[in-house]
């Protein structure tokens, strides 16, 4: 690929000194603080393909602001007061997916490349990642509309790789609090003081650029991108893997995220791998 600087970022190249340089780097990044930002990833020559290509597609995303809440889940009476899952806030983003971004984008060439994929398992120190099955939600877009924000969350996938593809004015910074929970301790106290303000201090602020690559671990680490200012929309491209092949959204979450399903979803869901022939 002529669009990856490969003299910084030796994909081709595994095993190389600059490869295991930049590998172990990022893991280290990974592992104390659940994300790494590899500079310059694409040649300044494909910037502006890359905002160009990103814009194109961005008035196809699927918006439906609805009100949500850090964990994603329904409201619920019962929750405690000063449970942080009664904080609600609008989710102002919205995705373009897989299928209404062309197949010869650079990101959608990115996501494909067997040694991109290659290099970004041994940054998660996985033996090896797989595109998701699925046609809609394996690369996204995600637009920021100005006025709007991608308020606080955790996500369902233990990783998440992205790159921004067009910078707002103002505004639009992607904010994390790396390991402000953990797969034991949910630390609804901390979490909740983050979302009222009234502790900022496990906050960090990343400044990325159009063409960094953003390697992200958004189970453990609250993260948002917050509001927009200025009359440019915030761009970025989620490239989504799994660690086993065949991986599809479920039926509800697909129409939530993009306003409709495909067969693909409603079979899969039908034909959910069983490990038994059991009647329930
Ligand atoms: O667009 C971004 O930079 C962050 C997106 C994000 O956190 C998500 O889609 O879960
Ligand atoms: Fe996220």
């Amino acid at each position: 690929m002529n669009i990856v600087d490969i003299a910084r970022y030796p994909l081709a190249d595994p095993g190389s000194d600059a490869w295991e340089r930049v590998v172990s780097r990022t893991r280290t990044e990974l592992r104390e603080l659940g994300c790494s930002v590899l500079p310059e990833f694409i040649l300044p020559s494909s910037w502006e393909a890359l905002r160009r290509e990103g814009a194109g597609v961005a008035p196809l995303a699927y918006y439906d602001v609805e009100e949500t809440n850090v964990y994603n889940i329904a409201f619920d009476d019962d929750l405690p007061a000063e449970h942080p899952g009664r904080i609600v806030m609008r989710r102002g983003n919205a995705f373009v997916p897989r299928d209404r971004i062309p197949t010869d984008s650079v990101i959608h060439r990115l996501y494909t490349d067997p040694s991109f994929v290659r290099f970004v398992a041994a940054c998660f120190e996985l033996p090896e990642l797989h595109e998701l099955a699925d046609p809609l939600s394996g690369l996204v877009l995600n637009v920021v509309q100005p006025g709007m924000e991608h308020p606080w969350h955790f996500d369902t996938n233990e990783f998440t790789v992205s790159m921004l593809t067009q910078e707002p004015e103002e505004g639009g910074v992607f904010e994390y609090c790396p390991n402000i929970r953990s797969a034991g301790a949910e630390n609804f106290g901390a979490v909740r003081s983050v979302l009222t303000g009234a502790d900022r201090s496990p906050v960090r602020a990343l400044t990325l650029r159009p063409g960094d690559l953003q390697l992200f671990k958004g189970r453990y680490a609250l993260h948002r991108v917050s509001a927009v200012r200025g009359a440019t929309a915030r761009h970025s491209a989620i490239f989504a893997y799994s660690e086993r092949p065949g991986v599809m959204g479920s039926v509800a979450r697909t129409r939530q995220l993009f306003g409709r399903v495909l067969p693909a979803h409603r079979d899969a869901e039908r034909n959910a791998v069983r490990v038994d022939q059991l009647l329930d």
